[in-house]
């Protein structure tokens, strides 16, 4: 399903606040009914990409820069603009706001609530939400670049359960599908042939809290069943192929049903983008190269500057 572009904050308490303070970008808004220097630096945004590492961030703004602006951003794109708050790091390139999260749904919560509060004070027009990524791919060669549809917890339910006021509240995990589908669009040149040296594909994602037990690795610091006993590289293969063929899951990471629930929430249309660094029916530790993982972590920015080029760009 597609959102219309209505978003908004789900919190009617802002109405009645009449200063806010995004603690964690270390963004002052002292007068919320006029907040004209959040319009100033942030109302032309369009797109917010995320992604665990600083240092991919800057990347990626270096890379919009050269690649969708043609080094002609006009932007100070290598500065860092939420560094005061010593927690996530953003550049602003041309309309596109480029944003670390950290490692999975606690942390980039904080943060998605920011962006979601900070791109509506600034009145920003329909803006896409999108996170670059690295996961662990299932049955997908290493390189893969998966657009996702849905989110799965570890207990394999497309949602995401947050406990509120001590109570389990729930929510759908889906991203928006127009967004995909363009996306997926952008994969393939205009003549449908494919322009990519590498595969880009949809499928479901997993969103674990744990990279190692959570993910069904055996080579974290435990490796545990629910009933005390250690599980064995059968057990792990038997859940993965599990993932595979019952839910459509097509690689894992720590984000995806949080981030899907919260924009959906929103009604931000968002999309998680995130290449495979390895064939987890084939084994647990990432040792790709730093070279293999340049490569592989550009993949993702190669696919969404040419979406944002094509689809954003061009209706502007
Ligand atoms: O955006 P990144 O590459 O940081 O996302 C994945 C999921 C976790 O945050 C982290 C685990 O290594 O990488
Ligand atoms: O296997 C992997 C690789 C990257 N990120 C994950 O969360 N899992």
């Amino acid at each position: 399903m597609s959102l219309n572009g209505a978003y908004s904050t789900k919190n009617p308490n802002l109405e009645q606040m009449t200063s806010d303070f995004l603690y964690h970008l270390a963004v002052n808004i002292p007068d919320t009914k006029n907040p004209t220097d959040i319009k100033n630096q942030f109302g032309h945004i369009k797109v917010v990409c995320l992604g665990g590492k600083d240092a991919r961030m800057r990347e990626l703004a270096k890379y919009i820069h050269e690649n969708v602006y043609n080094g002609k951003s006009g932007s100070k794109y290598e500065k860092d603009i939420f560094e005061d708050g010593h927690r996530y790091a953003g550049f602003i390139v041309g309309s596109v706001l480029c944003v670390s999260h950290g490692v999975g749904s606690s942390t980039m919560s904080v943060v998605l609530h920011e962006l979601i509060k900070l791109v509506r004070y600034a009145k920003c027009v329909d803006p896409l939400f999108i996170r670059i990524g690295t996961s662990g791919g299932l049955g997908v060669k290493p390189g893969t670049v998966v657009v996702s549809r849905k989110g799965y917890n570890g207990l394999l339910c497309s949602e995401y359960e947050i406990a509120i006021l001590g109570e389990r509240v729930s929510r759908p995990a889906y991203f928006d599908e127009r967004l995909r589908k363009d996306l997926l669009d952008a994969a393939t040149s205009p003549d449908g042939g494919e322009e990519n040296a590498f595969s880009v594909i949809e499928g479901n994602t997993m969103g674990t809290d744990c990279f190692y037990e959570g993910q069904g690795r055996l080579d974290g610091a435990s490796c545990m069943k629910a009933n005390g006993e250690p599980y064995t590289k059968a057990d792990k293969l038997n859940f993965l192929k599990r993932c595979h063929d019952e839910c459509g899951i097509r690689n894992i990471e720590m984000e995806a049903p949080m981030f899907a629930a919260l924009t959906l929430h929103c009604g931000i249309r968002a999309a998680d983008v995130c290449v495979t660094l390895l064939n987890r029916l084939e084994g647990d530790q990432v040792n790709s190269t730093k070279a293999q993982l340049k490569d592989f972590e550009e993949r993702p920015f190669r696919l969404v500057a040419r979406f944002i080029k094509r689809h954003i760009l061009s209706s502007t």
